[in-house]
């Protein structure tokens, strides 16, 4: 029988992507979703409950009513400038949250979960490319949230035998290769959405934050890793997990590990207004402003844990395609 996995924040960018990837690896996806920045028509191809984690008392009532096998925790607010205002709102939804959920699953004796963790967690760090094992000093709350609750999985895991994965993206972007889906976030602050809307003429220019970073041409670098290969990443890191079960690794003895997903190479965001501009065909307006507060200079992954342990290799890493599904999922 198909296992059933829990996947809350599934109405989201990433998550909504995931479900085809859970999908069609042979899982039966039931997403848990408040709508807060979801869509109910980016869930296809599995159940949906609208709800929130943090309401304990539904959550009680899905794991009594669902075989729920593991969890794929996709629910979060995600703006690192936004944590930076409201803090308080971060810590709520996605520390309290989250604890709310791994309670949950510790009492209806559900032990898997994959967690979506960031980047963000490694701070302003100045290597070149980052290892899972460098310190965790997030420069923003977000990133501190995510790291807090890897520890509280960490921490679980020894005490109560929870057996978890904490991937930590980089830059997610793209869209489903076949058109089905994309990146829909309601404000938009991601940089390529906000890139494409300039060239489509839904807004005047783009803005560029800080151009006195102290890097190759002064704006901040970042990894971007196309959806569909983070969709990928966790069905991976599911198998991972349920190969536990058929290993030598006694059943009840608890895992916690973390993976960089990424493709290991920095582009600036001059360089991605440039891809844009290709791709486009469009010579849109570019202003520059003062930098966005929480901001790290540079974020480029070393993802070869994932390559090596979990058996992980992007299928679409150049950000030129990843702007092109972008662009195609905006003209649709
Ligand atoms: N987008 C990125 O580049 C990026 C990078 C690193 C990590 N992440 C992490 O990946 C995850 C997904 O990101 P995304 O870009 O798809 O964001 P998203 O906002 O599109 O998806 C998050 C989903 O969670 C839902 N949600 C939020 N709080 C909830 C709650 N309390 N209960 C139930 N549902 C709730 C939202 O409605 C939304 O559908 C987040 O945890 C984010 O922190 C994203
Ligand atoms: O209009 C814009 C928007 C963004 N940027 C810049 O573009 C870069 C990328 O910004 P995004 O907002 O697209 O992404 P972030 O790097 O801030 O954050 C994203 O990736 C992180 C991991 O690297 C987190 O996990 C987070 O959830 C996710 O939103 C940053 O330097 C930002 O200052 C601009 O210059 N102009």
């Amino acid at each position: 029988m198909a296992k059933t996995i829990l996947v809350p924040g599934g109405a989201g960018f990433i998550g909504s992507h995931t479900l085809l990837a859970l999908k069609a690896a042979g899982y039966q996806p039931l997403v848990l979703d408040n709508l807060s920045n979801g869509h109910r028509d980016a869930v296809l191809e599995a159940s949906f409950i609208q709800g929130d984690i943090r309401d304990e008392a539904l959550l009680d009532q899905l794991f009594q009513d669902y075989p729920i096998d593991a969890v794929v925790h996709f629910a979060a607010f995600i703006e690192a400038g936004e944590s930076v205002r409201d803090p308080m709102k971060f810590y709520d939804n996605n520390v309290a949250g989250s604890l709310n959920l791994i309670r949950a699953m510790v009492r209806h004796g559900v032990r898997k979960m994959v967690f979506s963790s960031t980047a963000a967690v490694y701070g302003d760090s100045t290597d070149a490319a980052l290892t899972e094992d460098l310190p965790k000093v997030p420069i923003n709350p977000y990133g501190q949230t995510k790291w807090a609750v890897e520890c509280m999985l960490r921490d679980t895991a020894a005490a109560e035998g929870l057996q978890a994965i904490a991937l930590r993206y980089f830059n997610a972007a793209g869209a489903d290769a076949e058109g089905r889906l994309g990146e829909r976030h309601d404000p938009e602050t991601h940089l390529i959405p906000l890139v494409l809307q300039a060239a489509s003429g839904q807004r005047d220019a783009i803005s560029i934050f800080g151009t006195d970073y102290g890097t190759r041409d002064g704006t901040c670098i970042r990894d971007y890793i196309h959806v569909a290969d983070l969709a990928t990443a966790h069905v991976k890191a599911l198998q991972h997990l349920f190969d536990m079960d058929d290993s030598d690794t006694p059943s009840e003895a608890g895992f916690y590990d973390a993976f960089n997903l990424g493709n290991g190479q920095g582009f600036s965001v001059r360089e991605v207004v440039e891809a844009a501009k290709q791709v486009t065909g469009v010579d849109f307006a570019v202003k520059e402003e003062e930098r966005r507060p929480g901001d790290p200079a540079v974020l480029v992954a070393d993802a070869s844990k994932a390559r090596d342990r979990l058996d992980w290799k992007p299928e679409t890493p150049a950000l030129i395609d990843m702007v092109a599904h972008a662009w195609r999922f905006m003209n649709r």
